[in-house]
This record gives C-alpha cells, structure tokens and sequence, in this order.
C-alpha cells in the first residue's frame, strides 16, 4: 500500500470509526463526555418556597409574635402563618403558609417572644422552580459535560447520564529493549510512548483501560490481540509499524484477517503508522517507535478515531508561521511550536527520537511539502492538568 497524504490519513481514520451506542453512565463517569440526549429538569429549583436568608419568615406587617423554628431539612412549620405571626428560619428551609416575607436577622428587633422590622411584601422567599422550573432543558444533546454540568445535573435530580461513551484503548507498548522503569541499561531504551497516551487519549475523548508491554515476536502480538476480543475499541501497538525483523504488525494483522485501512503516511516525522480493522470491529492503530514519531502517528490516526468514536469535534486552528521553515520534498512536516501574538514559533529539538521539542511546545505546526509562507494549520497538543 503506498504512503497516502497527511490530510488523506486523518480523513480515512475519521471516517473508519462509527460513533459509539449511547450509554447511560454514573455521573462521575460522564465527565467530558457529549451528552446523547438533552438534559432536563426532574425536580423544580428550588423544589418547595424556601427561605433565601437566616431570619424570620413573617406573615403580614410587623411587628410579629415568634411561634416557631424551622431548620433547612428540619420539619416544616406545622400550620399556616397567621397575619401578625413569625417562625425563626434557616436559609433554605420550606417557609410555612402564609409566609409573606422573610426578615432577616440583621434587619429584625427581637426579644421576648417578639420581633420586629421593616416589611417588605415576597422578600427573601425563593419560589418552587423559580431558578429552574421543573422539566426545563438546561443543556442540549451534544453538550459537553463539563465538571459544573455534572453539579447542575446532581442538582435536578440525575444519578446517571446517558451520554456517548469514551472508547475504551488498550496500549501494547512491543520491544525486547523497552523497559518501563528506572534508568536504561546499554542497550535498553525507557518507554516514551506508554506514558503520554493516556493523557492525550483522554484528551481526545477516549480512555486507556491497559498499558501492556509485549516482548518482540509474532505470537506475543498475535495472542495480545486476540485476548482484547471485544473489550477494548481500539488496540495501539507501539514499536512495530515498520518492516524490521521484530516488526510483525501487519503480518499479525494479516493473519487475524485485519482490512488495512491506512499503511504509511506522507508525514514526518512518524510515517509508518497503520490503521486497521480487525473482523470484530475493532480498530488497530500502529504507532512507530521513535517517540516523536509515535506522537506525531497519534495525532495524525488515534486522535481523529477517537474523536469520531466519542463525538468530541476536532478543534481547527490556523496560525502565521514566524520564520522560515524547512519543507520535505514530498512529505507534511509536523513542527513543534509555541503560540505567540505574531504568530506560531519553532521551538526546536524536533528529532524524530525525542519528546523535547513537544514538549516545549504547545502545538505541531502542519507544514505542507509546497508550504510557501500563507497561514498555517495548527495541531493542538493536549494540554497538562
Ligand atoms: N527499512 C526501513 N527502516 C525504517 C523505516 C523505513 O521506512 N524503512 N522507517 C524508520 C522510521 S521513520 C521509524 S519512526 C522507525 C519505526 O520503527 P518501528 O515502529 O518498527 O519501531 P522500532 O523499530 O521498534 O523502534 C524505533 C526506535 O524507537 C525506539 N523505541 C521503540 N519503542 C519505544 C518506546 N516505547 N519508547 C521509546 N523508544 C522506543 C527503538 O528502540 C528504536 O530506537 O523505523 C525506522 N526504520
Ligand atoms: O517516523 Mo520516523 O520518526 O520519521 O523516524
């Protein structure tokens, strides 16, 4: 299969995921996700009148005859309020019948079973469903749920939400010379790619359930991948996407009977990276091993999957670029830079080996092969926290 453009792959990665069934999840599970139906009101705010300050709640002008309490989530009052009558009351508690306003503490005289203060006619008392009437939509399908949505749908009544779901990842970092801790000895090499997927999964709408490291060979990689039947969405092999001894992706994937969607792409650094589908539906994305590279391949396929899986919209940024830049003769360029008023800035360190330069970066600069100095695309890069 040859290299198809950079613009082509993340067209195809799209367009090779099928958004995913919506799902009713507890709410704290539902944080980032797209809401698949409105979210309505199932009780009115406030639920019953209620007081809004501390004070008395009072019937008729003043001054009053105190003949009761009421704490919020106590016992309301148990009779009507008669002209000339108050009850003691907490902010938020049910204020009884008859309650025409409430004094506050600060405005009130009180002493010997008695108080008084200036009145003023619905003061102080917030009516059943005056900030949220019940069965109002406060939110459409497709909102985001964001940590103050997820406040808000607590607060009118949701233990669940039903919302599309973020598309479970399994991550196979593969090499016999990876190690996943400490310092490398001769020879070895720390990975680089199994930290920094879960955070821009997650970033993309996706959620990495598993980092597995998978000695070189094609049995390791074949039983990995047919040990995943169902669970996962997608399946991200690290540091086997080129055509090496110990790179047996695609012949693994050819003999699980995978369709090859996306082999090798016009793109540097990172151009053999692979999309596939495995028969259960299942996509497999290959990343190469250089850590940049790895990054690069995850913007270009993963993001654009995931995103598509879960319904979260890729953000579109152009930029100036300030500089000149380096063009490839036939391959898109993905330049670290950082943001600035002029423009978009390089900012180094880009080998195809090394995280450094993203990670000063806050976004890939999109450099076309007949790139000649017009506005830019710019690519996100997740950000921290
Ligand atoms: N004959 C060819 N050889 C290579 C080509 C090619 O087109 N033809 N492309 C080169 C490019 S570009 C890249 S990128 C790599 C991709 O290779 P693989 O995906 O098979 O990865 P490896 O060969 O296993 O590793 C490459 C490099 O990265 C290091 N590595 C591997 N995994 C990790 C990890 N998790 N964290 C950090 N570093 C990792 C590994 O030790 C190697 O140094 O292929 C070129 N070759
Ligand atoms: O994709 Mo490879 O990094 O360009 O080295």
């Amino acid at each position: 299969m040859e290299a198809i453009s950079w613009g082509s792959a993340r067209t195809l990665a799209a367009g090779a995921a099928c958004p995913l069934k919506p799902s009713s999840v507890p709410l704290r599970e539902a944080l980032g996700c797209r809401l698949a139906a409105s979210l309505c009101a199932l009780v009115p705010v406030p639920g019953v009148d209620v007081s809004a300050m501390d004070g008395y709640a009072v019937a008729g002008p003043g001054p009053w005859r105190v003949v009761g309490r009421v704490l919020a989530g106590g016992v309301a009052h148990g009779r009507a309020l008669r002209a000339g009558e108050a009850v003691e009351i907490a902010t938020g508690a049910p204020v009884p019948e008859g309650c025409e306003a409430v004094l506050p503490y600060e405005r009130a005289e009180a002493g010997e079973g008695r108080v008084s203060g200036g009145f003023e006619r619905g003061r102080h008392v917030r009516r059943r469903g005056e900030d949220i009437p019940e069965g109002t939509v406060v939110l459409g399908a497709g909102a985001v749920v964001t940590p103050v949505a997820l406040g808000l749908a607590a607060a009118l009544g949701h233990d669940t939400l039903l919302v599309r779901p973020r598309p479970k990842v399994l991550v196979l970092v593969t090499g016999d010379e990876v190690v996943h801790e400490g310092l490398p000895g001769a020879g070895r090499v720390r990975d680089a790619i199994g930290p920094f997927l879960p955070g821009l999964v997650e970033w993309a709408g996706g959620r990495v359930t598993e980092v597995g490291g998978l000695p070189d060979g094609a049995e390791a990689l074949r039983t990995a991948l047919n040990a995943g039947v169902g669970a996962p969405d997608v399946v991200v092999v690290c540091g086997a996407s080129s055509r090496g001894p110990a790179d047996h992706l695609r012949s693994v994937l050819g003999d699980l009977g995978a369709e090859v969607i996306v082999d090798g792409v016009a793109v540097r650094p990172g151009h053999p990276q692979l999309l596939a589908r495995l028969p259960d539906g299942r996509l497999v994305v290959g990343l190469p091993g250089n850590p940049f590279a790895a990054l690069s391949a995850a913007l270009t396929l993963l993001a654009p999957v995931l995103r598509e899986l879960a319904g979260t919209p890729a953000p579109r940024e152009t930029s100036a670029l300030v500089g000149p830049v380096r063009t490839h003769a036939s391959d898109t360029r993905l330049v670290p830079v950082r943001r600035s008023a002029r423009g978009a800035v390089q900012v180094g360190h880009d080998r195809p080996g090394s995280l450094w330069g993203a990670a000063l970066a806050d976004a890939l600069a999109v450099v076309p092969p007949d790139w000649s100095g017009e506005q830019i695309e710019l690519i996100e890069l997740p950000p921290g926290g």
